[in-house]
């Protein structure tokens, strides 16, 4: 399918009868030249020959295709996908700095965005003029700018670094100042863009209760990050976007179980098989329960084939979807000409209710993967759910330990 340019508007309206706060993009379509990164001068000289030869055939490449999504004030979206899913690009046309190819977008009211550390920011102003600079670019009069202003030198850590160029800031500080620009001139929308990364700990979790605050005064958040934990912790709704459409756009838990599974099928499909030993049979069953259940006994077995002889190790492990397991436990083993089986039991699983994978490796005494760290299974676990925690906490991780309250 292609778009119709016909029946659409390129420009991002800004106008019209939904409330502020609202984002309604329909039949959103962006493409990229395919070879618009890098590009030597034969080859521009090459393709403006072809061009005014009229031979110039550019090979374009879909960012976004068809997008819809209404999102209503006050709601908090996650945007989630794998690199070059097109999150970005779609955020992007949300503050409009980009344009679409094709589609109609309205963002109504006025838009805080962090969309990359440095965006938005002028080097050679200090934090104070940036500041300033910003406001004005909401639409917001100095004076209101003024009133908000020691909260955000507060907020961003910044003290009298706020009177400094903001060349002379590190990546750190120039996120720091742009998030607390963003977060606190009261936008009725705001956008961002995966710049949490860059902060430390303490910072990370801080921007992520400021955000909290932010929607209950009734602003719409758009979340673009690859921690789905910070994402899970934060946002109601989730759209997971593969390959430039959208793949689920629903309930934040389901968009990150469609988009976790996938991620372990992906990985499942990319392992190789000329390894040197394959995994051919794998079992994850409870002892005396019928499946798996927390703090009862559990057994994994695993069979191994291959050319490799000699010793080596074997690692399982269990994530919840991502490839950062919840523990991993390890066992010498001698691989030998018939094939070899391996059987772990795990005395009192410590995992909550839910959905999980078991992973295997298998490497040799140099640490070569002899069979790639990859998901094997996915297994259900009976029993309790985690407790909730505060909302402050980004996220419990999912452990369940055996504990007895007093008092
Ligand atoms: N300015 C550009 N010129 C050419 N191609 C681009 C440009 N911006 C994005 N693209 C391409 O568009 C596609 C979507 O990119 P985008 O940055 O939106 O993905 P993403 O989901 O944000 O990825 P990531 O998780 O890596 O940030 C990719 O194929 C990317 O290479």
């Amino acid at each position: 399918m292609s778009p119709d340019r016909t029946s659409t508007t390129l420009a991002p309206a800004r106008s019209g009868t939904l409330a502020p706060g609202t984002i309604q993009a329909e039949h959103l379509w962006k493409r990229f030249r395919a070879d618009s990164q890098r590009m030597l001068l034969r080859d521009n000289l090459g393709r403006i020959a072809r061009k005014l030869s009229g031979r110039d055939q550019a090979d374009w490449r879909w960012a976004l295709r068809d997008i819809h999504i209404h999102v209503d004030p006050g709601e908090a979206v996650g945007l989630i996908g794998s690199n070059g899913s097109g999150k970005s690009t779609l955020l992007k046309m949300l503050t409009g700095v980009m344009y679409p190819y094709a589609g109609r977008l309205q963002v109504r009211g006025r838009v805080g965005a962090l969309i990359e550390v440095r965006a938005g920011i002028h080097p050679d102003l200090t934090g104070r003029e940036n500041a300033f600079l910003y406001g004005s670019l909401l639409g917001l009069k100095r004076a209101e700018v003024a009133k908000r202003f020691d909260d955000i030198v507060d907020f961003a850590e910044l003290g009298t670094a706020i009177d400094r160029q903001v060349k002379w800031y590190s990546s750190g500080m120039q996120m720091r100042l742009g998030f607390a620009v963003a977060a606190f001139l009261e936008p009725d929308v705001l956008l961002v863009d995966e710049v949490l990364a860059v902060g430390d700990a303490l910072f990370q979790q801080k921007c992520l209760d400021r955000m909290r605050v932010v929607l209950e005064q009734g602003t719409t958040l758009v979340l673009v990050s690859h921690d789905l934990a910070s994402v899970e912790s934060i946002c109601t709704r989730g759209i997971w976007l593969e390959q430039g459409e959208i793949r689920t756009d629903g309930p934040i838990r389901q968009a990150l179980r469609g988009y976790r599974d996938s991620v372990e099928e992906e990985t499942e499909a990319r392992t190789r098989t000329d390894e040197a030993i394959r995994t051919t049979y794998v079992d994850v069953r409870g002892v005396d329960t019928a499946g798996p259940t927390t703090n009862r006994s559990m057994v994994v077995e695993a069979d191994f084939v291959g050319d490799f002889r000699g010793s080596a190790t074997v690692h399982i492990g269990v994530t919840e979807g991502t490839a950062s397991p919840v523990f991993t436990t390890r066992r010498d083993v001698r691989f030998g000409p018939s094939g070899t089986r391996v059987k772990c039991t795990l005395d009192r699983l410590p995992l909550p209710r839910g959905r999980y994978a078991l992973w295997i490796g298998v490497y040799d005494g140099d640490g070569h993967p002899l069979t790639a760290w990859h998901p094997a299974k996915q297994f259900d676990v009976a029993g309790p759910e985690l407790d909730t925690p505060p909302r402050a906490v980004v996220l419990a991780a999912p452990v369940y330990v055996d504990h007895t309250w007093e008092g």
